[in-house]
């Protein structure tokens, strides 16, 4: 082969290359739907990518730019992505015509990720049956039965703080949060009495925290798993953190072995996914495995740890900062508490108004989620719109966007409960406040808070 021959075959390969990566960036202008120029290779994602903004920040940039457009269109990568502005048309999808967004639009990638087939990450085929199946854990009835294990770690709880207060140093929220979902949530969903509040090398809470910990093998893999997935399926296996998957996998299986062995019964998760797993014969189109069942513990513990902690970190924080707010929500507190000799059930949490306003005003200026994801399962038309898109399609809410918008909620940065007065919710679209999403694909552990 000459030199003419090795450029040309180079140029060739550079031009298929750079066809590959930019063949779909013409997907929203043939829609005729506005958005932002895409670079080569990571569409719209680059900042997000290299670290430059926060997703929440990312989401509330484009939002406000295309404020006035009831949706736009950005590219993941090369992956075309619509956001959704316009409340009516968000209600569509969530709720309405759900039938036809009920994925999430996530790639399960079963043979790399053994944890990978929960709940939020299913296609619809299997997440259906299964959400049927694992609704019945999060009534209230069952959730009344675990409040014993709640309150036993805030005794825990109680004890750790007044040694803190003891030492008269600055309280690290975000860990107190973190230590004391780890042990609800760890004995909720595992059985497990994991008191990482007394033990500070507490491998449960290690192996929690390293979850989260952002690593550069991590946004290795998630680069890779986003922008090039036929080469995530080859070399995914060698970016996973084997021995988070391994813990969670043994603890599980591990627990329930024990308990089938010496008759266990808790009121928590296990048991609960233990007895689902002896009604096997009434599924269809879905094995209970051990591996499924452990992937499902997972997600709730992910799912309720993280969730949870962050939320009641965030809560504190605006109280310290808040006196009338923080005073307010004491003497509530207070008052319960002293009628009851200091015993609270789970109906008095729940009589707590005050309470529950400062928890969704948390939610509302720091949404855990700042935007949900659906995916188009076949071509839609929005009603009353020109807006046509093709089956596959993938979709984005807004959360965080939407939550400090100043024409929905004025003075976002304010924290103010008083937002979530009964006739303040009912003026507002009921859109407006998705920190749990919403329809039948909504957070399944919401009734937490709603019950
Ligand atoms: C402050 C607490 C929590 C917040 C803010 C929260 C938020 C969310 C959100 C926004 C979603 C996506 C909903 C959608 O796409 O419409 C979700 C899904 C989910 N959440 Fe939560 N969550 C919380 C607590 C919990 C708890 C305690 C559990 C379990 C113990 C849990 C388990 C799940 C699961 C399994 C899903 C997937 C549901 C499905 O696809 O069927 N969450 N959560």
């Amino acid at each position: 082969m000459d030199y003419f021959q090795l450029l040309c075959s180079i140029a060739a390969l550079f031009l298929a290359v750079y066809y590959y990566y930019t063949s779909t960036y013409n997907f929203w202008k043939r829609l005729d739907i506005p958005g932002p120029k895409p670079t080569l290779f990571f569409g719209n994602f680059l900042d997000l990518v290299i670290k430059k903004i926060s997703i929440p920040d990312y989401i509330k940039k484009w939002y406000n730019h295309y404020k006035n457009e009831p949706v736009f269109g950005i590219y993941a990568g090369t992956s075309p992505l619509l956001f959704i502005n316009d409340l009516d048309m968000i209600k569509s999808v969530l709720i309405k015509d759900f039938a036809l967004f009920a994925d999430r639009g996530f790639e399960v990638f079963e043979k790399i990720e053994p944890l990978g087939q929960n709940l939020f990450m299913l296609k619809a085929e299997k997440w259906r049956p299964l959400r049927a199946k694992l609704s019945p854990i999060f009534t209230s009835g069952k959730l009344k039965e675990m409040f014993p294990l709640i309150a036993d770690c805030a005794k825990n709880l109680e004890t750790y703080l007044d040694k803190l207060v003891e030492k008269d140093e600055p309280v690290n929220c975000r860990d107190l949060a973190g230590k004391f979902t780890t042990d609800a949530i760890g004995s909720c969903a595992f059985g497990l009495e994991i008191n990482s509040l007394g033990n500070e090398n507490c491998e449960f809470r290690k192996m929690s925290t390293r979850m989260f910990q952002p690593s550069l093998k991590q946004t290795i893999r998630d680069v890779c798993r986003e922008f090039t997935p036929s080469l995530y399926k080859l070399i995914g296996s060698y970016l996973q953190i084997k021995e988070i998957d391994d813990f969670y996998i043994n603890l599980f299986t591990s627990t329930m072995r024990y308990r089938e062995e010496n008759n266990v019964v808790r009121p928590d998760f296990v048991h609960l996914l233990m007895e689902l797993k002896k009604q096997q014969n009434k599924f269809d189109n879905i094995e209970l495995t051990d591996l499924l069942l452990t992937a499902q513990a997972t997600v709730f513990f992910i799912g309720g740890f993280e969730t949870t902690s962050s939320t009641m970190a965030h809560a504190l924080y605006e109280l310290a900062q808040n006196q009338e707010i923080q005073n307010k929500l004491r003497e509530e507190i207070r008052n319960v508490y002293n009628k009851n000799n200091g015993a609270l059930t789970y109906a008095d949490i729940k009589g707590m108004n005050y309470l529950d306003k400062v928890f969704k005003e948390s939610l509302r200026k720091y949404p855990v989620l700042p935007m949900l994801n659906r995916q188009a399962l076949e071509n839609y038309t929005f009603a009353g719109t020109k807006f046509t898109i093709p089956a596959g399609t993938k979709l984005a809410i807004p959360v965080y966007g939407i939550q400090t918008d100043p024409d929905i909620y004025p003075e976002p940065e304010k924290f103010d409960p008083e937002r979530f007065e009964e006739d303040a919710v009912a003026a507002r679209h009921p859109m407006s406040f998705l920190a749990f999403g919403d329809g039948p694909r909504n957070c399944v552990g919401n009734v937490t808070f709603y019950y």
